[in-house]
């Protein structure tokens, strides 16, 4: 395994070097097309490209219909227009708009391919991310291709694939405090696809300030919500959570899992809402609240309360301003990173902690020893050391005795006097710490984490082992 591993770690470095620069090329060829539709918008396009920005207005085009769709149009859109609720009308509102989707991840893969697909006028997508492997799952308007590549440029691709007559603006970048006014005031409507708690406060501000209706949506798991705030005198996000819920509340994809199609029908639905307010028709779903659960199929509607005049942002008595809003701390507010390194807790002693690396050589020198395995059990199901023994963190203190008689039997069998030791490992290297801490206090003092758990020692020991 060791020269194995030492060849594969230099070919993992010639990878992400060589990534490193495609990213850099990329870039540049990114501010190239840009630059370039730019021009040709400026020219007036050949293919009936619309600029709700710097280009002419639809208005602007001489059709020869009175209604200003040219024959590609009334033939690309031909089913929008043939119903009679939407029609010519619909269609033309729904080409003078400009819609800005802030993240491309799970919500907002199928949100702006349909608003690319619909012809929405303007569609701008804000992301800092890049495409990753196990992003294909769920985020399915990146292809594997793109793996490694900003988010942006992705989804930039394969909307125009779809729609090359609508413009697609591409903001690389995380929208922030310092950002997001000048962003968002470009834009009609507001597509909430993030998947953390700064974003949500910090978006929903911003359209108070800005007087511009968001549609947000969430999906954890197996369950999805939706709502549209800040429209027509209903709630912003702060009048339903004026005070933050404690970080730990808060579920991330990364750490409890997603069924790919969930946030695939709620990010559709966002795309629904945004384009009956684009469009001005039927009722968007403001005042209310869909609730999805995908185990049973059951979607309710819920009624939301409406805007609070206690609200510190949209209340009666608001002070709040646009210099407020950018000086606004909403990591701080929320307690929560907006882009989240990995939790890494230190709490224990040096002494009482071990790598991935030293464990290794010393199971390699047959050290008696017992592994003990904090993750929940569909975790150990995905991958595990061996000889690791699962004992949940929860039920570890009901399940002290099997440590112990674990630990008698490896010394029996291996016959050392010393005793066997005993290690802890989990995903990242924090559980298997409070682990530790927990057995040192019930008289298992030699008790060792492995540091950065599972991930650690597939960086470091054995690239073999799966990441998830
Ligand atoms: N403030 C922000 N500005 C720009 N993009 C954001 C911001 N906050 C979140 N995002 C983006 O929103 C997307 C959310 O996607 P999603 O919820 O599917 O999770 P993910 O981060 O891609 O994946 P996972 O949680 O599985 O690691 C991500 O692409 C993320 O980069
Ligand atoms: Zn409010």
């Amino acid at each position: 395994m060791e020269s194995n591993s030492r060849d594969a770690s230099a070919i993992l470095r010639e990878i992400e070097a060589l990534k490193a620069t495609r990213n850099e090329i990329d870039s540049k060829i990114s501010a190239l097309e840009a630059q370039l539709r730019e021009i040709k918008l400026q020219n007036g396009n050949d293919n009936g490209v619309l600029n709700n920005g710097s280009c002419p207005p639809i208005s602007g085009l001489d059709s020869g219909f009175g209604h200003g769709l040219t024959p590609q149009m009334i033939y690309r859109y031909s089913r929008h227009l043939l119903l009679p609720s939407f029609g010519v009308q619909g269609q033309s509102n729904l080409l003078k708009s400009s819609i800005l989707v802030v993240g491309a991840g799970g919500l907002g893969s199928p949100a702006l391919l349909y608003l690319a697909a619909c012809g929405v006028g303007r569609l701008g997508i804000v992301d800092h991310d890049v495409v990753e492997l196990n992003n294909m799952h769920r985020q399915i308007i990146h292809t594997e291709e793109y793996i490694g590549q900003p988010k942006v440029k992705s989804a930039a691709a394969a909307c125009l694939s779809i729609n090359s007559t609508i413009k697609i603006v591409e903001h690389k970048e995380a929208l922030l405090a310092s950002n997001a006014l000048e962003i968002l005031s470009q834009y009609d409507i507001v597509v909430d696809a993030t998947d953390n708690a700064p974003s949500r406060y910090m978006i929903s501000d911003c359209c108070v300030v800005l007087g511009k209706p968001l549609v947000s949506g969430a999906a954890v798991g197996l369950e999805g919500q939706l709502t549209v705030y800040n429209y027509n005198g209903g709630p912003c996000y702060r009048c339903l959570f004026p005070t933050p819920p404690p970080s730990t509340a808060c579920q991330r994809c990364s750490d409890s899992g997603v069924l790919g199609v969930v946030p695939g029908v709620i990010g559709c639905l966002q795309a629904l809402e945004a384009i009956k307010i684009a469009s001005a028709i039927g009722e968007p779903l403001s005042r209310r609240m869909l609730l999805f659960d995908a185990l049973s199929g059951r979607m309710r509607i819920v009624k939301i309360r409406g805007r609070s005049l206690q609200c510190e942002v949209c209340g009666e008595n608001t002070t709040f301003s646009k210099q407020q809003f950018q000086e606004f701390d909403y990591e701080k507010f929320t307690q929560t990173p907006l882009s989240p390194a990995p939790l890494k807790l230190n709490l224990l002693q040096a002494d009482s902690r071990i790598s991935g690396k030293e464990f290794k050589e010393r199971i390699d020198n047959e050290e008696a020893h017992v592994l003990v395995d904090v993750r929940p059990e569909h975790h150990f199901k995905i991958v595990s050391l061996p000889r690791s023994l699962n004992i949940p963190l929860p039920s570890l203190e009901a399940r002290l005795a099997e440590i112990s008689s674990a630990l008698e039997k490896k010394e029996d069998e291996t016959n050392s006097g010393s005793g066997a030791q005993l290690y802890v490992v989990c995903r990242r290297g924090n559980d298997s710490q409070r682990a530790v801490q927990y057995l040192h206090k019930m008289g298992f003092t030699s008790a060792k984490d492995i540091i950065g758990g599972i991930e650690g020692c597939a960086r470091d020991v054995d690239p073999n082992l799966p990441m998830y």
